[in-house]
């Protein structure tokens, strides 16, 4: 008995339920431990697969052990045909979340929270000497009770070390000549994406930005209006879009932090160390000053606006468009 992907239904002590996504490094599943009668998020993937992306990511979420919301790696390794990784189990993505709500961006409150978790998860991890290199609302799930307050982050499969870890010495600039870059096609930073530079900390800060920009206004950032398409007009307009839309165009309307912030990780140098304490704490005035409480917890769905008089409040609608105040 096998499931729609040809993966056994049972994989050594795992009983495999429903399929939670598939991607570029293999089908996760929801999975049942016969012996310890818990479930975990079971990625599979065929041995001889030509990727080494599994591997990567073991050795990442090894490196990760024990940093808040980063899920634990419970197991890994080969049974037959096929490679596995096991982790623990979380809730909904931001991006299947936002997709749900009825209007059609988040919330500002909910916002500045995932900013302030984010740019966190990404102080843990650079410190830790990686980089995540494919961060967007797909790779960002929020716990399971009573982790539910808590975004994660998962997918460390093109993950990477920015140092040398005999030397602590940055990786040297390395130009490329010609892609693929890494990364995804919305959210990965203008540099790596339009200009090929080679991924560092400031380019997961910018893919951070990039995130909190689409979630906040309606129908998503500009160059996401053709929808995830491989034609190669769609690809070339989300190139030519992320490479002159300005970061007063993407955020007009919105409180200032939101350009700043873009603004800041576009102009950091490669080496540079992002000032993630700086940032952390602006998004947490900036909730302060719309009378947000208890911010540093996800929410959902987002509690009733306080009755703080303010000027943004909710998402923001497209440039020239009014924006749009509470829920
Ligand atoms: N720990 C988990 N708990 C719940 N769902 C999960 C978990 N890990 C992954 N998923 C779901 O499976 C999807 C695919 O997982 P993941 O991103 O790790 O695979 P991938 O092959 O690298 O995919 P992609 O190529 O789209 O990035 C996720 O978007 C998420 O919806």
């Amino acid at each position: 008995m096998s499931t729609p992907n040809a993966v056994p239904r049972v994989l050594g002590q795992y009983w495999l339920e429903e399929t939670l996504g598939t991607g570029y490094s293999g089908v996760t599943f929801k999975a049942y431990h016969l012996k310890k009668r818990s479930s975990v998020a079971l990625k599979v993937q065929r041995k001889r697969a030509a990727n080494e992306h599994l591997i990567q990511e073991r050795t990442a979420y090894r490196l990760l052990r024990t940093c808040k919301g980063i899920p634990a790696l419970q197991a890994s390794g080969t049974i037959g045909r096929w490679q596995y990784l096991a982790i623990d189990l979380l809730g909904p993505s931001l991006e299947s979340l936002s997709q749900k709500i009825a209007k059609p961006a988040m919330d500002l409150r909910t916002v500045c929270c995932i900013a302030i978790q984010l740019i966190s998860r990404l102080s843990t991890i650079h410190e830790r000497g990686l980089l995540h290199r494919d961060i967007h609302p797909g790779n960002c799930l929020v716990g399971l009770p009573p982790n539910e307050g808590t975004v994660y982050l998962i997918d460390f499969a093109f993950s990477g070390r920015y140092k040398d870890p005999r030397t602590d010495e940055h990786i040297p600039y390395l130009q490329r000549e010609q892609g693929p870059f890494v990364g995804n096609q919305w959210f990965t930073s203008k540099n790596v994406h339009c200009h090929l530079k080679e991924p560092a900390r400031r380019d997961d800060m910018e893919a951070v930005a990039h995130t909190l920009i689409h979630l906040l206004t309606p129908g998503g950032l500009p160059w996401s209006i053709y929808g995830a398409s491989e034609a190669s007009a769609i690809l070339d307009f989300v190139h030519t879009s992320k490479e002159h839309t300005l970061p007063e165009a993407l955020c007009r309307g919105m409180p200032s932090e939101f350009k700043l912030f873009l603004q800041d990780c576009r102009q950091m140098k490669y080496t540079a160390r992002p000032d993630y304490d700086h940032w952390t704490n602006a998004f947490r005035q900036l909730a302060q000053a719309h009378g947000f409480a208890d911010i540093d917890r996800f929410i959902w769905p987002p509690p009733p606006l306080p009755l703080v008089s303010s000027e943004f409040a909710g998402g923001v609608e497209r440039e020239g468009r009014s924006s749009i105040k509470g829920r």
